[in-house]
């Protein structure tokens, strides 16, 4: 019997059924995912919950319920830890050390000893385009500076996973270019990358492969293309407010997309204006023909909502907006 073909590699990074509160607060919740190598972007609004994903992926929270694996062994483990490099968000450096000490410094807390942390972080400075730029001090760095001396750090252990907690923000579409280089070429050399944003744009011209988090679940998870077919196909309901219900009603039902329609009476306020839950098959489709229909006969709509949360961030997304709803 071939033992390989029975125990397949386990993949870099494994989420099973995870779940992680904060006292009564949901940071993440019955998360599944596996990872391998390649770029990962993972996308939500702020509070959606990326940052405790990846504070779980690199062992530094331990989730309440389900697992966490790097390569088959538990996340919090420090024998996974060895194979994640991890660049948080913040960048609260001593100001006053160069970029090169601040990397030395971090390669003797890894426990390299004095000759080979001095070689590893000629190594990582160079791998990140810093070696020319690093005896400065960490004050007078720009944001991208900072982000690469921050990736450098990450990669002292020439880890299998690196975890990259809103890398991009703040930086000039120079620096930005120069960092997605870096990370493509760490993806070429086998490395699996899980990069976070709130911003689906930014990644988009990264990679292909996303994952999108709302309230802590993950939404939708694959290619855009694969997203977009997914989100297209899901039923939404559309909460609309408008003072003359009935003859919206009328003319939505005209509208291939629209497959019910409900009028809330519990919301039902005035005369002036009341509320309608449509129902909606292909909600990109919908919000546009919506639109078009809107602006043509000069419908008086004084509130338009998706009620369904996760599709409604995913959503935002996939019309071009942030999400931030
Ligand atoms: N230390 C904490 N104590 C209590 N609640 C927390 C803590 N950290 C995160 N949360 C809550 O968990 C949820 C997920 O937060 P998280 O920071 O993971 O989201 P995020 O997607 O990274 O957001 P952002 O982009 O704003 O950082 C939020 O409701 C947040 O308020």
């Amino acid at each position: 019997m071939n033992e390989l073909a029975n125990n397949p590699k386990p993949p870099i990074l494994h989420f099973e059924q995870v779940s992680k509160w904060y006292g009564g607060v949901i940071g993440v919740n019955h998360v599944s995912l596996e990872l391998n190598k390649g770029i990962t972007g993972l996308v939500g609004a702020n509070g959606a919950g990326k940052s405790t994903l990846l504070r779980l992926a690199t062992g530094q929270l331990r989730p309440n319920l389900g697992k966490v694996q790097i390569q088959g062994i538990d996340a919090w483990n420090w024998q996974a830890k060895q194979k994640v490099g991890y660049c948080p968000d913040n960048d609260n450096f001593y100001e006053e050390m160069s970029g090169r000490e601040f990397v030395l410094t971090m390669a003797r807390l890894c426990g390299f000893s004095a000759p080979l942390a001095k070689s590893r972080t000629e190594e990582v400075l160079a791998q990140v385009g810093m070696a020319e730029r690093a005896d400065r001090k960490l004050r007078g760095y720009s944001k991208g500076m900072r982000q690469r001396v921050k990736l450098a750090q990450a990669l002292l252990n020439d880890p299998q996973l690196l975890v990259l907690d809103e890398p991009l923000s703040g930086i000039d579409p120079i620096g930005r270019k120069e960092m997605l280089d870096v990370f493509r070429s760490l993806a070429e050399e086998g490395k699996c990358l899980l990069i976070s944003s709130h911003e689906l744009e930014e990644l988009e011209k990264l990679t292909d492969h996303v994952a999108i988090m709302a309230r802590g679940r993950i939404a939708a998870v694959g290619t855009l293309t694969q997203i977009r077919e997914l989100i297209d196909d899901q039923p939404l309901s559309v909460r609309i407010d408008a003072p003359n219900i009935r003859q919206l009603a009328a003319a939505l039902l005209q509208l291939p997309e629209v497959v019910g329609l409900d009028l809330e009476p519990k919301i039902l306020k005035s005369a002036q204006s009341q509320s309608l839950i449509v129902f909606v098959r292909h909600p990109k489709r919908f919000f546009e023909e919506f639109g078009n229909r809107v602006l043509e006969n000069n419908w008086q709509v004084s509130r338009l909502e998706a009620l369904d949360d996760s599709a409604h961030a995913v959503l935002g997304y996939l019309l071009g907006g942030s999400g931030k709803t």
